[in-house]
């Protein structure tokens, strides 16, 4: 079994040398994946994991736009187009410095697999730009959107495929693409997901996809009869997904003592209260100020310039800002801290090493594709109420919302659960993704 996966991942490593990020998010698909597939006579010679590593269209464009100083400025644009067999193409946009091919394919493969888990009909797809938004004014912000959607529109639709949210693109970003789509197409459609609720969005789509991380989290503790009320939880990021992660955290009775930012985290032994995330809120989202203030506001916080949060004592770790920002050595300060679960709000936050000191240690270990479906699970919503011109409520969306959590739990268990009853939740995901979209690539025939 090694040699055909170490095969076949030779083969993806000749055609895709120099995207470390894309090569190990095959490769953690293809460890889990490549032994069922050998089981399993109707997938079994048949390429199917070749053909899903390769995108069915990667779009890379030139995007120009003026300064608020009058200089021309140029960043690359991109959309990975990356598996439709079983929906339009669906997955966020990223606007971050670090952005190039090997992250966004990365990101695009991983959406596969999650958008298949949710149990809604959507394909896989991601995209954005190395564009910065650090720093520039809301007009600057407002010409790069309209300039990337300038480009992109011609490859998007509401059947073909729906861009939304991802790192630097949030309820701003999206509605100055949706307004150069719309002068552009003539016509007013759910094109994009993550929108304002006066113009298509849906209720709780902001909230999903950390609510999402913690619902996943409770479900994942249910199996141990156990649940959030009174655990210590300590998350990174201090974005969309990290606030909403530690909102419905502290509404289910957890204490959340840190949050983090690229400069550092802050530590707040007291616990980060509601009224104390409303400051986070407003600093991150109105006033888009760093983390640290967070001690000028609380000074009986602390912060820790450069670290990241791992270190902490915790029973509850919900990794929310990045890829790779949790190590071996960061899991195994987790552990010997007491940590039992870990849901990864970001994708692909922890790395290999990490994932291995998790499974060893057997605790409760959910990675993105399965936990943070949330969001684009929610962002499914969006389609199906602007395609029945309808709005759900709070209650329902969040009901809905409940569900597919506890469906994409299910499946994990249902594909991941050994002899001795412990539940590995990478490959249950991983099958469980798989299959869905597999059976439809071979319905559909060589195309
Ligand atoms: N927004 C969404 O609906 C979804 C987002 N995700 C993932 O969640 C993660 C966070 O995304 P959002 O909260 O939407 O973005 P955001 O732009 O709202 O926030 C990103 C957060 O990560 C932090 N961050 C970025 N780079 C960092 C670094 N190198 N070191 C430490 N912190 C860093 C930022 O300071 C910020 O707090 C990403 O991995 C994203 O792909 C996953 C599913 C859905
Ligand atoms: O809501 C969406 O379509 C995208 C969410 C996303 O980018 C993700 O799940 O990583």
């Amino acid at each position: 079994m090694k040699e055909i996966i170490a095969d076949f991942l030779d083969l993806v490593k000749e055609r895709n040398a120099h995207e470390p990020e894309f090569l190990q998010a095959v490769e953690e698909v293809a460890e889990t994946v490549i032994p069922y597939i050998v089981q399993h006579d109707i997938y079994y010679g048949k390429n199917v994991l070749l053909r899903m590593v390769e995108p069915e269209r990667l779009v890379s464009f030139r995007v120009c736009w003026v300064d608020d100083n009058g200089e021309i400025q140029v960043n690359r644009g991109y959309r990975i187009q990356m598996n439709s067999a079983i929906g339009p193409y669906k997955g966020g946009l990223r606007f971050h410095p670090t952005v190039n091919a090997s992250i966004l394919k990365f990101l695009a493969f991983e959406q596969v697999f999650k958008n298949s888990l949710t149990t809604l009909p959507m394909g896989g797809g991601k995209g954005g730009s190395d564009f910065n938004p650090k720093g520039k004014s809301d007009n600057e912000i407002m010409r790069f959107c309209h300039a990337f959607m300038s480009e992109l529109f011609r490859h998007i639709g509401p059947n073909t495929d729906i861009p939304a949210g991802d790192i630097g693109v949030g309820q701003r970003e999206i509605g100055f693409l949706f307004g150069m789509y719309r002068k552009l197409r003539n016509e007013f459609t759910g094109v994009l997901t993550g929108k304002g609720m006066t113009w298509g969005g849906s209720l709780i789509r902001p909230e999903a996809t950390g609510y999402g991380t913690v619902y996943f989290a409770e479900n994942m503790l249910r199996t141990k009869d156990d649940s959030l009320e009174g655990k210590t939880v300590v998350i990174s990021g201090s974005g969309n997904v990290a606030q909403y992660a530690a909102e419905k955290s502290i509404q289910l009775g957890a204490k959340v003592v840190t949050l983090s930012d690229s400069s550092g985290y802050i530590y707040d032994e007291e616990g980060i209260d509601a009224e104390k995330l409303k400051f986070v809120m407003h600093l991150k989202n109105e006033k888009r100020g760093r983390i640290s203030e967070y001690i000028e506001e609380y000074p009986n916080a602390k912060f820790l310039k450069g670290k990241t949060p791992w270190n902490e004592k915790c029973d509850i770790a919900l990794p929310c800002a990045t890829q790779n920002e949790l190590d071996g050595n960061d899991a195994k300060a987790l552990l010997s801290n007491g940590c039992m679960c870990v849901s990864e709000g970001a994708n692909m936050p922890s790395t290999k090493d990490a994932i291995a000191e998790f499974h060893k240690a057997k605790i409760l270990f959910a990675p993105g594709k399965a936990s943070n479906a949330g969001g684009v699970a929610t962002s499914g919503l969006e389609m199906t109420q602007n395609s029945l011109r309808y709005k759900w409520t709070r209650e329902e969306v969040d009901k809905k919302l409940k569900e597919i959590m506890a469906d994409i739990h299910q499946s994990c268990i249902d594909y991941g659960k050994d002899e001795t009853g412990y539940i590995d939740y990478v490959k249950g995901a991983n099958i469980a993704g798989f299959v869905k979209v597999a059976d439809a690539m071979l319905a559909q025939g060589v195309v």
